[in-house]
């Protein structure tokens, strides 16, 4: 069955556990400051474990010690509550590296 998009209302209840994300074009987005370009590698690795896991994978830019996530459904077009699962996997893996967040 095809994931369907969240309602503004349905992201809006899921962001209030999210503090630390935005929604951004059609998709949930958060930068942190990782300070280096190792950390941003290791927590986009521990991602990477998480993403094959649920088979939903975020949009990754690291500049350095900034890392983007930006995630979407693709096949949907838009945000679905695979994107609010994988941010808080997300969340979870940041916070082994990460102590504030931006
Ligand atoms: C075949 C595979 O399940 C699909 O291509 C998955 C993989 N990961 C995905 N990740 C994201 N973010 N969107 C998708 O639509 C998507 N599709």
């Amino acid at each position: 069955m095809a994931d369907e998009l969240l309602t503004t209302g349905e992201i809006d209840a899921a962001m209030a556990d999210l503090p630390d994300w935005h929604r951004a074009g059609g998709a949930l987005t958060r930068t942190m400051d990782t300070y280096d370009f190792r950390t941003a590698a290791r927590i986009v690795d521990k991602v990477v474990t998480e993403a094959q896991k649920l088979d939903h994978h975020p949009d990754v830019d690291i500049r350095y010690g900034k890392l983007t996530f930006a995630l979407s459904t693709h096949s949907a077009g838009g945000i679905t509550s695979r994107d609010v699962a994988l941010a808080h996997r997300v969340e979870e893996a940041a916070g082994h590296f990460i102590r504030s967040h931006d």
